[in-house]
């Protein structure tokens, strides 16, 4: 008898000695070795869909900042968050499996475990970035999905949180919390004219220039710019970086990833000192400002800021419009958040701030358990969630003021400005503008707010990453054995100094961070804990 499942999987074979893992941010390698991988992770989201009624499972097609020539997968749950552990689980065993008639035998295991009726629909939506090797790899996706019997909604190039915007909105729709159209022209409108409301009537002052990476961010950002007020009224943005048609540009010397990393502003870049400037990553999830100064320096306005840039704001609001008994606010890092960033928020902001390990989820879950959670990794992930509790307790308010109506007001829009679902650089940078335009600030003011300790990261490459075992939110290390008391000994040698050592998610490395006093302290103790690294887990070391 005839066997789809298995067939599907015979028609992109998995390559000889590849181990897959579904990471941080799904699978992501060369896009060479991914074929196998997309199949496969079709019929996870059919499965996934089934398990939830139904309900439409999302599949992104994308490998982020990452060079032109990798990809990736990641699966979206149906509100939009991310993929369930266990699930990422079942995901990495599949992706792993030899033969196609294995493959086909765990589907169906996976399927009596979790009491899956197969005939039962499955939906899924799939997306993907810009890259050369995505119609091959969606291709394969297909097929996966067509073998299990799932329907299908390609919605062809989309931004990641225009995706998870999608996934949520078409499986709340028609009911009491239906988040929006879901369609990309929805998420436009809905997007736009939060934006209008939130601004209410402030103009930004200057423009904005806003680096796309080359990426899917480029053709999307211009078409939400037509549902934006016009730049008289409102922003003015310059879209720079936005070659789609070269693929091979994709991150190359430009986006988020770049400027972080290399703190500096892409090569490319030439605007004037004080312009407000931004970039987005390959799939337009992560975004970081900057700008320079009168004297030409740089100055990253990263994920940090615009944790506190927001969650001060936000408190601000809460406050004006009468709801601080009622909510309270929150702020999750990880342990790469800058020092001085925590200290801000917790003795200036005087706000509760979590710290998780390192990945979007952590990060996600931990902010759900506030009453407004305002979590942003520093390399420009993140957003704000609501509880329900809180966007009731909004929603009942009674203003007993005109300042309080109108504080109630911009926090009701600034709250559609916000893509719940995921963290996404599109929404955030709006809503920086909306925050900037009502302070009245220009980057300078923002900057002045606290000053970062000087920081290095690095990465080390090891024979066996995986002997680095983190805990304490990735802060401390348990193994290898003795390390992390020489770490203690180096980290109490410099002022305000911390550092850790971590294994990379998404590399295969371990990444080592350093602040201090000063950058020569910094750089110095970023060294000197790089070499214990590189002494604990060389070849021979236990
Ligand atoms: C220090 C750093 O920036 N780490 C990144 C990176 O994770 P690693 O596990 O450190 O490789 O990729 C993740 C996925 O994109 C992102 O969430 C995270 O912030
Ligand atoms: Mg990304």
């Amino acid at each position: 008898m005839a066997d789809p499942i298995a067939e599907a999987a015979a028609k992109h074979p998995a390559p000889e000695g590849v181990v897959y893992t579904y990471g941080t941010a799904g699978f992501r390698t060369k896009a060479q070795v991914l074929d196998s991988v997309m199949t496969r992770c079709g019929l996870i989201a059919a499965l996934r869909s089934r398990l939830h009624k139904g309900k439409w499972i999302g599949v992104m097609i994308t490998a982020s900042h990452n060079p032109p020539e990798d990809n990736g997968v990641k699966l979206v749950e149906p509100l939009g968050n991310m993929l369930q552990e266990e699930w990422e689980v079942l995901s990495t065993t599949i992706a792993n499996k030899p033969s196609p008639e294995d493959v086909s035998k765990y589907y169906q295991e996976i399927a009596s475990k979790f009491s899956i009726d197969l005939s039962s629909p499955a939906r899924v939506v799939v997306g993907r970035d810009t890259r050369a090797s995505g119609p091959r790899l969606l291709d394969c996706v297909l097929d996966g999905l067509k073998a299990a019997g799932a329907e299908i909604k390609d919605c062809g190039f989309m931004t990641t949180p225009q995706l998870h915007y999608i996934v949520r909105s078409l499986n709340t729709e028609g009911t009491p919390h239906a988040y929006g159209t879901p369609t990309e022209q929805g998420y436009y409108e809905k997007f736009g004219a939060a934006f209008k409301a939130a601004l209410r009537g402030k103009k930004p002052s200057g423009s904005l220039t806003v680096d796309c990476a080359n990426g899917v961010g480029g053709p999307k950002l211009r078409e939400l710019i037509k549902y934006l007020p016009p730049k008289e009224e409102g922003l003015e943005i310059h879209v720079v970086n936005e070659n789609v048609i070269k693929p091979e540009s994709l991150n190359v010397d430009c986006g988020a990833d770049f400027v972080k990393t290399n703190q500096r502003a892409p090569p490319s870049s030439k605007v004037g000192p004080n312009d407000r400037c931004c970039s987005l990553d390959g799939d337009a999830d992560r975004v970081v400002f900057y700008f320079k100064d009168s004297n030409n320096s740089f100055h990253l306005l990263d994920g940090d800021r615009i944790a506190t840039l927001v969650a001060s704001f936000l408190g601000d609001l809460v406050r004006q419009a009468g709801l601080a008994d009622s909510i309270t606010i929150g702020v999750v890092q990880t342990a790469y958040a800058n020092g001085a960033a925590t200290q801000y928020v917790e003795k200036t902001l005087k706000l509760k701030v979590d710290c998780t390990p390192t990945g979007v989820k952590y990060l996600h879950h931990a902010a759900e358990m506030l009453s407004i959670g305002v979590y942003f990794e520093a390399n420009g992930h993140g957003t704000v969630i609501f509880s329900q509790d809180t966007l009731d307790s909004i929603a009942k308010h009674e203003p007993s003021s005109p300042g309080q109506k109108e504080a109630l007001a911009v926090l009701v829009a600034v709250i559609n400005l916000i893509n719940q679902a995921v963290g996404d650089a599109l929404s955030d940078m709006l809503l920086v503008e909306v925050v900037l335009a009502h302070k009245n600030w220009g980057p300078q003011e923002w900057l002045g707010t606290y000053t970062d300790l000087p920081n290095r990261l690095s990465k080390v490459v090891v024979d066996d990453r995986r002997k680095f075992q983190a805990t304490d939110a990735e802060r401390r290390l348990v193994k290898p054995e003795g390390i992390q008391k020489k770490i203690d000994e180096e980290v109490a040698k410099v002022r305000q100094g911390r550092s850790f050592a971590r294994a990379s998610g998404t590399e295969d490395a371990v990444r080592v961070y350093a602040e201090a006093a000063t950058r020569t302290e910094a750089d110095d103790l970023a060294r000197k804990v790089s070499e214990l690294v590189k002494t604990f887990g060389g070849p021979g070391a236990a």
